[in-house]
């Protein structure tokens, strides 16, 4: 089964942002896939944190339920992170990756554990938990007919215990929708992704955010999917708007774990104990 991976430059502006993702998910499905990945945030990327804030919608707000509409006319699945507003709290926001199905149902959310708080000398600083209230769970895969899809974003693709978890949870896809910095993207993109699929023996699908969307923020792009063997199948590069498509074939990723049994070998009984 064919699915595809995007990439866009969000902005500001919700409407052209919604306007741009339907696009892609119209190509996807024109290029015959089954799903199509879009990247963190894109609902939009704001100039600053009280702009972030007064953006973001609920789930059931228009954007997510545009998306819902174009997943519904196309037949395709639809990954794709998104600013979530809340109620309990309406000075900050939810950093949130949501999955729709194919007949336009909500058919998962997680909202991001890990937030990007960083100062890297010569280059970026964010705070991301000065506007986003960090996630308290991992949410178990989601069954597709392409199959299980673990959901996490972005700067989590920094912590192997998160994908190790949704692996041995029976995920057979893992996702980063992504919005990384220039410098860290040049540095580590391609050997993080990398080692989450050699390591999980998983398909890893991280669409990315590309370009400048404010005057203050660029992003790295280079959206790729990558095989449970860590070769990587599609690849956007630093393309403004693209979806590229890659076969997920679990017979493939079988056989890989299969051949190298590395979830049997994992030595549980010492990893518990060396935490003490
Ligand atoms: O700000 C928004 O609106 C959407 N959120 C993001 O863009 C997030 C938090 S600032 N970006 C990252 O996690 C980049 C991680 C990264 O670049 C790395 O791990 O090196």
């Amino acid at each position: 089964m064919l699915v595809g991976v995007a990439q866009l430059c969000s902005t500001p502006h919700v409407a052209e942002n919604l306007a741009k993702a339907v696009r892609l998910v119209a190509s996807a499905a024109s290029k015959g896939c089954k799903a199509v990945f879009l990247p963190e945030a894109t609902d939009y990327i704001a100039v600053d944190k009280e702009q972030a804030v007064t953006l973001a919608q609920p789930i059931d707000g228009p954007f997510v339920t545009g998306l819902r509409q174009a997943a519904r006319q196309h037949g395709i699945f639809v990954s794709v992170g998104v600013h979530e507003s809340t109620p309990a709290d309406p000075q900050r926001l939810f950093n949130s990756h949501v999955l729709i199905s194919s007949d336009g149902l909500l058919a998962g959310v997680y909202r991001k554990l890990h937030l990007f708080d960083v100062n890297i000398t010569n280059g970026p600083t964010l705070m991301e938990s000065s506007s986003t209230i960090p996630g308290s769970q991992l949410v178990p895969p989601v069954a597709t007919p392409f199959g299980a899809v673990g959901l996490a974003t972005c700067y989590d693709m920094r912590f192997p215990e998160m994908s190790t978890l949704l692996r041995r949870l029976g995920s057979q896809i893992i996702t980063y929708p992504s919005a990384f910095t220039i410098k860290t993207g040049v540095a580590h993109w391609e050997a993080i992704l990398r080692c989450r699929a050699i390591e999980t023996q998983c398909y890893v699908v991280a669409a990315a955010q590309v370009g400048q969307h404010t005057e203050k923020r660029a992003s790295y792009g280079h959206a790729m999917i990558v095989d449970p063997w860590g070769k990587i199948v599609a690849a956007c590069g630093e393309n403004k708007e693209d979806v590229q498509v890659a076969e997920i074939d679990l017979d493939y990723l079988e056989a890989i774990r299969r051949d190298m049994p590395v979830e049997s070998h994992r030595r549980h009984d010492v990893y518990t104990l060396s935490l003490q």
